[in-house]
């Protein structure tokens, strides 16, 4: 079940986490029983379960549903997808935009699917420079691209709310296959989303 519907919460997992919540929420040194937070542990479940909704879909199995023979071999670029992910070290949100390109080698994939799996990368547990890769290696291996490039720029609210506090950093990570690892390909690609890029 590639697609599956984000209000459907397994219910063993929601009390599970519920309870476990409502012990942070405790050991936090709030009160768990006032009326504000009656609601909290079950909502809080069901965010994360949302948020690491990821892990149950196959990015491999999106990319083909929507394979289509074209003959055409010139760029292609979507570009400033908004994605949220969490970092796997703090648990905290870094969030930005992911420009993804890739070169047709007899098959164009369906527009929407490359934004589909930035959104299946991202909400795992992760690190900015693997989600990069997973992107990168999931068109790569699955709709074969005679070059294939990502772009990542994000901030780290580890870094901003707490930690180093710094508001305006931005962190950039980037990945290139095939033709892109040739520099005429690659400054073609960085020159028409410079205009997106912080
Ligand atoms: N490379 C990388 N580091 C990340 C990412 N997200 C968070 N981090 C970093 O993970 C590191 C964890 O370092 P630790 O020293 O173990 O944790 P910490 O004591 O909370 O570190 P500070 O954030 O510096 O306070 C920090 O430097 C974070 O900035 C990411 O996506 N990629
Ligand atoms: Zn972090």
């Amino acid at each position: 079940m590639p697609y599956r519907k984000f209000e459907e919460y397994n219910i063993e997992v929601t009390n599970d986490v519920k309870d476990k919540f409502k012990s942070i929420i405790a050991d936090l040194g709030e009160d768990s029983s006032r009326e504000g937070l009656l609601k909290t542990p079950e909502r809080a479940a069901k965010a994360m379960q949302f948020l690491t909704s990821g892990y149950e879909i196959d990015a491999a199995e999106i990319l083909n549903g929507a394979m289509f023979k074209e003959d055409y071999n010139d760029m292609v670029i979507v570009k400033n997808i908004e994605l949220y992910s969490l970092c796997e070290h703090h648990m905290l949100p870094f969030f930005g935009k992911a420009h993804i390109a890739y070169i047709p080698n007899g098959h164009i994939v369906g527009l929407s699917k490359l934004p589909r799996i930035v959104n299946v990368f991202a909400r795992r547990l992760q690190v900015q420079e693997r989600l990069t890769h997973d992107i990168l290696e999931c068109i790569n291996n699955t709709l074969k691209p005679k070059g294939v490039a990502v772009v990542i720029e994000a901030s780290h609210m580890c870094m901003m709310m707490r930690g180093v506090q710094k508001q305006n950093s931005t962190t950039t990570t980037s990945g290139f296959r095939g033709e892109f690892e040739r520099q005429e390909t690659r400054t073609e690609f960085l020159k028409l989303i410079s205009s997106d890029l912080r």
